[in-house]
């Protein structure tokens, strides 16, 4: 149950945008959306918005054609942001949470709740074009949430907000996490999505290049480090010629080292120990997610084969 992608394809002008595209969202996750810009992320998400429509393929969520899903389940946070400049805070979310034809009693009590919670109570008489980008920001994701959607599908929420206001966003998603909501979003910030997110995509030029479990990605990567501190009077010039180990750093307190998938860790540091040396630190490092995504968009030969599409 959940948001399938199937086989879509769009194009603007003959010229593909999005090639074969297929992916699924479990209900209830939080799915991470990641690519260069350009890649094809904010189309796609408004073709599962029924925005746009794909040129073929098909996307339904529980198994209904999205186009048949009415619109109090979604709430989207688009790009462009969308609010009224002249009205105050609270005319605002409470008219766009009323054409969805929620009571106003309702609204108003969860409204308090955000506004309290994201520490913007006082601005709620205040006219939206004299608040913060940030501010606005959270205005922006409250009337995202306020008509109490299933899916949410925001683009690049987290993008112009400050550590605290970051801090609080991802607080917010993992209250409508608690709530079961299906969250996708789209960042730049990869550290927000290792925090939160279980599953993602990363897209490049129309195209889906990585999907899948964040740690599995990560493990079957291809780019494990190795950490290794020993005594200072060791000998180490073995590590630049052993086959399957390539980026010998020499750091400050310690080496650091890419080793291929199929050597075995063991076996380095069993190498060290034979060496009569003394080691004081062996430790693998897996690489992160900027390090995956920056080689695969990038066109960068990954040392080993690059993690297969699923
Ligand atoms: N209405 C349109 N007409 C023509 N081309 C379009 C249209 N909408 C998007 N594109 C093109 O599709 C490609 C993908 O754009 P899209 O906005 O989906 O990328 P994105 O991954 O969201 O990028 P960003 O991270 O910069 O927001 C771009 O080359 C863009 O110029």
């Amino acid at each position: 149950m959940g948001l399938k992608v199937s086989n879509v394809n769009k194009s603007y002008s003959n010229i593909p945008i999005i090639r074969n595209l297929s992916m699924d969202v479990q209900q209830g996750s939080i799915f991470g959306f990641l690519g260069p810009n350009g890649a094809g992320k904010t189309t796609t998400m408004r073709m599962i918005l029924d925005i746009t429509r794909p040129d073929n393929g098909t996307i339904t969520w529980n198994g209904r054609s999205v186009r048949a899903v009415p619109r109090r389940y979604w709430g989207y946070l688009p790009e462009e942001r969308g609010l009224y400049p002249k009205m105050t805070v609270e005319d605002q979310l409470l008219f766009l949470a009323r054409m969805y034809g929620l009571p106003r009693k309702q609204i108003q009590t969860e409204l308090d709740e955000w506004l309290e919670r994201f520490q913007i109570t006082s601005y709620r008489k205040k006219v939206v074009s004299t608040l913060s980008k940030g501010n606005q920001q959270k205005i922006q994701f409250i009337a995202t949430i306020l008509h109490n959607p299933d899916i949410l599908i925001m683009d690049e929420p987290f993008s112009g907000l400050d550590p605290v206001n970051m801090l609080m966003l991802k607080d917010a998603f993992l209250e409508m996490h608690r709530r079961h909501k299906t969250i996708i979003f789209s960042t730049h910030q990869m550290h927000q999505v290792e925090e939160l997110c279980e599953n993602i995509v990363i897209m490049n030029k129309g195209q889906i290049v990585i999907q899948g479990n964040v740690k599995d990605i990560k493990r079957q990567s291809g780019r494990q480090l190795v950490r290794l501190t020993v005594a200072d009077d060791t000998q180490t010039d073995w590590l630049d010629a052993m086959p399957g180990i390539s980026d010998v750093h020499r750091r400050q307190d310690y080496i650091e080292l890419r080793i291929q998938t199929h050597v075995n860790p063991d076996d380095i540091l069993q190498a060290a120990l034979n060496k009569g040396g003394h080691v004081t630190r062996f430790e693998l490092v897996e690489p992160s997610l900027n390090d995956i995504f920056v080689a695969q968009v990038s066109d960068i030969a990954m040392p080993d084969t690059p993690v297969p599409v699923s």
